[in-house]
């Protein structure tokens, strides 16, 4: 069966968003793209066995903002990438702008700093399961003209996090791979244990099988006594 994962692609104009979609699910490299306000790729992709139908939303920013539908596209993502462009100083405040944005609709964002979680919150809110989010430095083949310092730039902010970290969808195919990989690994954690504490509920709510048995017997006596009344 296929599990279906939908990621949306979040930052500034030109960052390269679209660049790392198709990086990721082609493996190819495409130096230009159409200058798209939102624009979704769909694709079967195999992660440690499973199959996971998955559907990638690029939204530059300025179309997050404006979007009257915003909530609604973050409230069905399962996991989102927050693109800065290391040669841009701006669009690190682009980013951050972004992440108010999923705030104001996902305040459950999944946070892990430095390998330890720092918010572990796996069950659902009434805003949706937690979400995974990305923050990702790109075009650091570009090292000679950035702006933006690895790190430093960003640490303060980090923390919001569940994953950060640079890459090239020029040259780095791998990492940019590795990198989605590591995002839809937690979002099928995720789902994994919603539903083993969904299941656990429903059992809770049945009660134990001592129970189950005398409220069976309860209700079968009064469906018989019914019976015999009406006879
Ligand atoms: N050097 C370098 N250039 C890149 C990289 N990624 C993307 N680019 C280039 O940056 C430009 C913009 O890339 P896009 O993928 O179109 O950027 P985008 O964020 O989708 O842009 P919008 O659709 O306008 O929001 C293109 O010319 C890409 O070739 C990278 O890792 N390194």
């Amino acid at each position: 069966m296929k599990i279906p994962v939908h990621i949306i692609i979040l930052g500034q104009e030109g960052v390269g968003k679209s660049a790392l979609a198709v990086r990721f699910l082609t493996r190819r490299f495409l130096s230009e793209f159409a200058e798209t306000e939102e624009m979704a790729y769909e694709r079967t992709v195999t992660l440690d066995d499973r199959q996971v139908s998955l559907r990638i939303t690029d939204v530059s920013g300025k179309s997050l903002q404006t979007r009257a539908a915003s909530r609604e596209l973050l409230m069905e993502a399962d996991a989102a990438v927050l693109v800065y462009s290391v040669t841009d100083q701006s669009s690190v405040t682009a980013a951050r702008h972004a992440l108010n944005c999923i705030r104001k609709h996902r305040p459950s964002v999944t946070t892990q700093v430095h390998g330890a979680r720092k918010t572990q919150s796996t069950a659902a809110t009434s805003e949706g399961p937690p979400l995974p989010v990305l923050l990702l430095g790109n075009k650091n083949d570009l090292d000679h003209v950035r702006t933006v310092t690895r790190y430093s730039d960003t640490t303060d902010w980090t923390s919001d996090f569940t994953m950060t970290s640079e890459c090239s969808a020029r040259d780095d195919a791998d990492g940019v791979t590795s990198l989605f990989q590591q995002l839809i690994r937690k979002v099928l954690e995720i789902r994994d244990c919603s539903s083993k504490s969904g299941r656990k509920m429903s059992q809770a709510s049945l009660g134990s099988p001592r129970q189950l048995r005398s409220t069976i017997k309860r209700r079968f006596s009064m469906f018989s006594r019914d019976r015999i009344t009406t006879l």
